[in-house]
């Protein structure tokens, strides 16, 4: 309950007074349509109109003129003051439900902008911690979920004020039979508590299943090529057929659920109104009017206790989804990246490298309650405008000393500095302009080429985006496309070669001219002609950017100004090509040997 008290209070800051008056407008709107039905017979009596027995046994003193007009003219009143009523009701009601709708759907771009710029804002550790398919889950279903839940929450609120206004009325009308309903309404909301606690761990299994689902099929879509390829449709469609019938099977528990409350509600009301007119006809002796009038109040009071009861349930069952959302703000913001918003949404300065860039007696791990070290004790400098190239075996560490070095994530213990100045707090954002990044398995989105681009510079021009394509050996076949540089290159860019697609990615990460390029791997899927030519741009660029390359080809090092060899999460050599090659006993020279063999 704790979470859904947190959003709604959200919902009061961000609509304020809006909220109050709509639900003023609930209170009004139920007060008329309560006062159009109830009114309707003692008016009518008034008027003189005899509905059966002893006529009006319900005089109102405010309306006591109605009664010495002409009937006629008195009967013409008190329809004209029903239809008026009704009319003033639905007009209400139509401007709440649109003041609603406004409301909620400002909330739900808010809470959708909170939490996904909170999720922006969690450092790399924490997504690498985090199941992708759970985040979109949370961020689509569950947050629909919430959203519908703090609507149900807002007719909840007016159904109980309407209910209480039905109270009033009834009550004023007849106390006894209006107790006696109360009577008989608390105690079968007492008995109805279970289906509350039933909903709500139904509510918990839908949010599992939900986000099984979505890990699911996002797990096979992904690696569509690896099942068509291995021939694994039926497991797959198995997996679906056994998953949809977990599906079938809450739904139809769920439906059974609201069923039963519903049907208890429903038996009880034809009960107890049969109940009430036996003894009002019975033991009070009630008649016509009377009569009519306890049917009035309970089948009008009796539905909103309903109404409620169902409301109740539903709300239970979207719980699991208030706390899953509520945890994961938690998370983000336990996680959250120093400095990397200031709330004023100016654009950051990237910063320029003019020395070095440092890491400084650096120790990582990825599990702090795991004794493994990903990194440890690593003291190393790359000097600004040089080529710097990363080598090692698999696993050694060079990701996460790449990682480390771009501030993405921070050392257990060490600092990282730049020019002698740590990279954290309000210098990591401005630090991290100042980077173009190459991935091992490059990533572009699915839009057009220019779009792809000008994601990085908005503002980039014709000339530059030409001359960002031509550097990264790119022009050719992007001019040989039908539609340039406006071509759909598909998801994650499927539509283009893995050559194509690293070359890119290349353009996109040199196109903000960053002051440090980092390349992991990027080379790796280059046909000999285009790597060399993509070697003599990087050479021509190492003497004004500084370039951090991973290197499994060490064939496409021979240029760096300086080598570092990791292994095991340390630096076990540093030099340059040649005399690194020439340490035979060295893990440079068995690596090249290995790759010198393999050719
Ligand atoms: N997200 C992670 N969680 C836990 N351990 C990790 C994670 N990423 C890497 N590691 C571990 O950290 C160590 C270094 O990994 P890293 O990715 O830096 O190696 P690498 O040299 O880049 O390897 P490769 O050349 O295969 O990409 C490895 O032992 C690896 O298992």
């Amino acid at each position: 309950m704790q979470a859904i008290i947190y959003y709604i209070r959200q919902l009061q800051r961000l609509s304020g007074v809006k909220l109050y008056l709509n639900l003023l407008g609930m209170v009004i709107s139920s007060l008329l349509e309560s006062s159009a039905i109830l009114l309707l017979v003692p008016m009518l009596g008034m008027a003189g109109l005899q509905l059966g027995g002893t006529g009006a046994a319900y005089n109102l003193p405010v309306l006591g003129f109605i009664s010495e007009l002409p009937q006629t003219s008195a009967l013409g009143l008190v329809l004209g003051a029903y239809v008026f009523i009704v009319l003033c009701q639905n007009l209400i009601s139509r401007f709440v439900a649109v003041r609603n709708v406004e409301i909620q759907q400002s909330y739900s771009r808010q809470l959708r902008y909170e939490v996904y710029s909170a999720l922006l804002r969690a450092e790399w550790s924490f997504f690498l911690k985090k199941r992708t398919s759970d985040l979109i889950n949370i961020m689509t279903t569950e947050m629909a979920r919430v959203l519908a839940g703090i609507s149900c929450f807002l007719q909840f609120l007016t159904s109980l004020l309407f209910t209480l206004v039905q109270i009033a009325f009834a009550f004023w009308l007849s106390p006894k039979m209006t107790l006696a309903v109360l009577v008989c309404a608390v105690l079968l909301s007492l008995f109805s508590r279970r289906f509350i606690r039933k909903a709500k761990k139904l509510g918990s299994r839908s949010s599992l299943l939900g986000q099984m689902y979505l890990a699911g099929i996002s797990d096979q879509l992904n690696g569509i090529k690896d099942i068509k390829s291995n021939n694994l449709e039926q497991s797959r469609l198995d997996w679906l057929h056994e998953f949809t019938g977990e599906v079938k099977n809450e739904q139809l528990d769920y439906t059974r659920l609201r069923s039963n409350s519903q049907l208890l509600y429903k038996m009880s009301s034809t009960l107890l109104i049969a109940v009430f007119i036996f003894v009002s006809f019975r033991f009070l002796h009630a008649e016509g009017p009377n009569l009519l009038l306890v049917i009035l109040v309970f089948a009008r009071l009796w539905p909103t206790f309903a109404t409620l009861q169902s409301l109740m349930e539903q709300l239970a069952s979207v719980l699991p989804s208030f706390k899953q959302l509520k945890q994961l703000e938690e998370e983000c913001l336990q996680a959250a990246e120093q400095g990397t918003s200031d709330g004023s949404g100016m654009p950051v300065e990237a910063i320029t490298l003019k020395q070095s860039l440092e890491a400084r007696n650096v120790h990582f791990r990825y599990q702090p309650q795991e004794p493994q070290y990903s990194l440890q004790g690593v003291n190393v400098t790359i000097p600004a405008n040089r080529m710097t190239a990363i080598v090692g075996r698999s696993g050694a560490g060079k990701s996460t000393l790449v990682d480390l070095l771009m501030g993405l994530m921070q050392p257990e213990s060490g600092d990282i500095l730049a020019d002698g100045k740590p990279i954290t707090g309000e210098r990591l954002l401005s630090y991290r302009r100042s980077i173009g990044y190459v991935a091992q398995d490059p990533f572009l989105y699915n839009a057009t080429i220019r779009d792809n681009l000008t994601m990085i510079k908005p503002d980039a021009s014709e000339e530059e985006l030409w001359e960002a394509l031509e550097f990264a050996s790119s022009a050719d076949f992007v001019r040989r496309l039908p539609q340039g540089l406006d071509t759909l290159i598909g998801d994650r860019g499927i539509r283009l070669s893995g050559g194509e697609r690293q070359r890119l990615v290349l353009a996109r990460a040199i196109i903000r001219k960053p002051s440090i390029l980092v390349l992991d791997e990027a080379t790796s899927a280059l046909d000999t002609e285009n790597e060399k030519r993509i070697q003599e741009a990087l050479d021509r660029l190492k003497h004004s950017v500084t370039l951090i390359v991973i290197a499994h080809r060490l064939s496409t090092i021979r240029g760096a100004d300086q080598i570092l060899v990791i292994d095991q999460g340390r630096v076990i050599q540093q030099g340059v090509f040649g005399g690194l090659a020439s340490d035979k006993g060295g893990m440079f020279s068995r690596l090249l040997s290995s790759q010198e063999e393999a050719m």
